[in-house]
């Protein structure tokens, strides 16, 4: 079976390729790693001195960014795209991919930065296996390092794609970083001001890389929006290296910070705002979002927004982000 056409269809079986390594139409040459795990080495006389992770499937149920990866994966096979980029392509969760669920035990986005030391499970594992991983593709110094974790917000949202960009310390969004979200439909930056155990924080942290978590538009009843398509082509033009133009002219996308967080306390939690609302609602003053006992939140500021409420969280866990605008 060829290699990297049947990447997503031999993880979903549980199955290693007979060959591990193959060679695209244009001469990159492809390993298979570990499950859910290839990576691609562009012609070496073509390679423009980037090291690039794409990685889909942190979250089993979000099928849409799967299948993004899927697609550029595709194109890498048919010859479409003439890599340039070093590649590392991670279907991170086949368990929680083959039964549609977001986890099967651990949220693995919530172990990375060591946070699986001391754990134990399948997630705690894979945690560490995926480190390793990047640990061993970012390995040669002086290489450009960028990390885009695809994921999907699963509800609506009124900016329909939108990054989560992890805290570094001493570290601002470069102006390139931005030009590329822009290039690829994403609307809306929440930047991180405090550290958090996501994959694109581990990059970001660990290895330096430009990483983002990118939340892509959602594709109701298979209908694919035009945004999509803009972020497929310009995923297609990093793994191309393509330059980015002087004077970087484009939409920069919206910032955010987070101005407080919602966390489940105990049994007696309750989420008020209603099941079905859009990521990046405006929230009323003085509206009431959720109570557990004797504490409540209510929205405060002027601009507060929602983002992503979950009710059905465990005790200790994140039930949603109440987020404002703020400048880059
Ligand atoms: O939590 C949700 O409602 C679904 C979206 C999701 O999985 N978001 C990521 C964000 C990661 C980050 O903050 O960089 C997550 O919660 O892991
Ligand atoms: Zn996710």
């Amino acid at each position: 079976m060829p290699l990297l056409a049947d990447f997503l269809a031999l993880t979903l079986a549980g199955q290693e390729p007979v060959a591990k390594e193959a060679r695209t139409p244009s001469g990159a040459r492809v390993r298979w790693l570990a499950e859910g795990v290839v990576e691609v080495m562009p012609v070496a006389a073509e390679d423009a001195g980037l090291d690039l992770v794409l990685s889909a499937g942190v979250h089993g149920c979000e099928v849409v960014p799967i299948r993004l990866l899927d697609q550029l994966i595709q194109r890498l096979e048919r010859g479409d795209i003439r890599p340039r980029a070093r590649l590392l392509l991670l279907l991170c969760n086949p368990p929680a991919m083959r039964r549609g669920v977001r986890r099967v035990g651990q949220d693995l986005n919530r172990l990375f930065c060591g946070a699986h030391a001391g754990q134990t499970g399948w997630e705690a594992d894979r945690a560490a296996l995926l480190e390793r991983a990047a640990a061993e593709f970012y390995r040669t110094p002086g290489r450009a390092r960028w990390h885009y974790d695809l994921h999907s917000a699963m509800r609506p949202s009124r900016l329909p794609q939108f990054a989560v960009c992890p805290w570094v310390p001493d570290r601002s969004v470069s102006p390139q970083s931005l030009w590329r979200l822009g290039e690829a439909a994403v609307d809306a930056v929440l930047v991180q001001e405090r550290p958090s155990a996501t994959f694109s924080a581990h990059t970001a942290t660990r290895h330096g890389a430009e990483a983002f978590t990118l939340e892509v538009a959602e594709a109701p009843d298979g209908t694919w929006p035009a945004c999509l398509d803009r972020l497929l082509d310009a995923a297609q033009g990093w793994i191309e290296a393509t330059a980015v133009p002087a004077g970087l002219a484009g939409i920069r996308p919206q910032a955010y910070r987070l101005a407080r967080e919602i966390v489940k306390r105990s049994e007696r939690f309750v989420l008020h705002v209603p099941d079905d609302i859009e990521n990046f609602t405006p929230l009323p003053p003085g509206m009431l979002l959720a109570e557990d006992g004797p504490h409540c939140w209510v929205a405060e500021g002027p601009h507060d927004h929602i983002l992503f409420p979950l009710a059905d969280v465990a005790v200790g866990e994140r039930a949603a982000l109440i987020v404002e605008p703020r400048p880059w």
